[in-house]
């Protein structure tokens, strides 16, 4: 790792384990991130875009395991060797913060807005007085009107509303990174651009660095600097956003933008992604690739360096021979 590195995941693994088989739902991803990035993290259900993310909030529970040989580093320090106390104190929140999956319905209605941001900052020692003057500032900034929604009860939100009141929760304490976990899949598309707005001005005027994980790519397309594909829990592409949209390299990239109209071109050039499940032989997108080779079905490709790329395919690897 460079010490200029402000996140890498090395190898990491993580894995479910039912009574009687094991669900292995992140398998040896390595990437990086620089600051200030919006790296979009794309992928069917299932893929494993929310383990990805749990993983690196140290948030995977039981019957979820982070395999040992996984490494996480933020910022020179390795995350998955933190006493858990440290992590809690020293990073969460304070330098990593999240917004998480159906994060709506994880604001309690019982309690003021105000109140979320008082408990969020109660285990970091912050004065009242302070934690107020920020959250107004906060619910300003994610274009809420501040005096009246700080007093509302999450109830009295609209769900657009209430994604703002989480994206300024997330802020409180001045991350440096923040999650965000199909932040606006539940939001009707006007509601979405209007968020994704605000996401893109705090990533331009605070720096804030962020994750943003959907299954939409055009979403991504649209937000992200970045983008990492993410198929059965396996890195299949990840590079500059204008890169992978313009030209993809894995098949699966490349399906996944011809099945969207607003960046796969027009109507007549919309091609719906071919249907089937994950391999457990060869490449795992072996059963819905267009580009299929033989040697495809038997041999799982690792991941190669195209022109600072990365993709897991057999098109870019050394398969001559073979
Ligand atoms: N608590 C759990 N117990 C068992 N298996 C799980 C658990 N959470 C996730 N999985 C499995 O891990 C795999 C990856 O799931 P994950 O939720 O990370 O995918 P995802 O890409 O975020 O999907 P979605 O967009 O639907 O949330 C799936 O096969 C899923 O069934």
């Amino acid at each position: 790792m460079s010490f200029s590195t402000f996140l890498e995941t090395r190898n990491l693994s993580v894995s479910y384990y039912m009574e009687r088989t094991k669900i292995p739902a992140v398998k040896d991803v390595s990437f990086s991130m620089e600051k200030g990035e919006i790296l979009g993290i794309i992928g069917e259900s299932g893929s494993g875009k929310s383990t990805l993310a749990k993983a690196i909030l140290r948030a995977i529970k039981p019957p979820g395991k982070i395999e040992p040989s996984s490494k996480i580093f933020f910022k020179g320090r390795e995350l998955l060797s933190m006493k858990e106390t440290d992590f809690k104190k020293e990073i969460l929140w304070k330098s990593i913060s999240y917004v998480p999956q159906a994060s709506q319905n994880s604001l309690n209605n019982t309690m003021r807005v105000i109140d979320h941001f008082y408990d969020t900052a109660y285990s970091h020692g912050l004065s009242k007085e302070k934690v107020t003057e920020k959250a107004l500032e906060l619910l300003k900034m994610v274009k809420l009107d501040p005096e009246r929604v700080a007093r509302a009860y999450p109830f009295q939100l609209s769900g657009g509303m209430k994604q703002r009141v989480l994206i300024a929760l997330s802020l409180l304490l001045d991350p440096d990174l923040v999650i965000m976990d199909e932040a606006v899949s539940s939001l009707d598309v006007a509601t979405q651009r209007y968020i994704l707005e605000i996401i893109k001005d705090i990533n331009k005027n605070i720096g804030t660095s962020i994750i943003f994980i959907t299954h939409d790519i055009s979403i991504s397309a649209y937000l992200s600097t970045d983008i990492l594909v993410l198929y059965a829990g396996e890195l299949m592409e990840e590079g500059k956003a204008e890169a992978v949209i313009k030209t993809p390299l894995h098949p699966y990239t490349a399906d996944l933008i011809s099945s969207v109209p607003s960046i796969g071109g027009s109507m007549q050039n919309i091609r719906p992604i071919k249907e089937g499940q994950p391999s457990l032989v060869g490449c795992p997108f072996n059963a819905r690739c267009n580009k299929l080779m033989d040697y495809c079905k038997l041999n799982h490709p690792e991941v190669y360096d195209v022109n600072g790329r990365k993709v897991r395919c057999f098109l870019y690897g050394n398969n001559k021979d073979k």
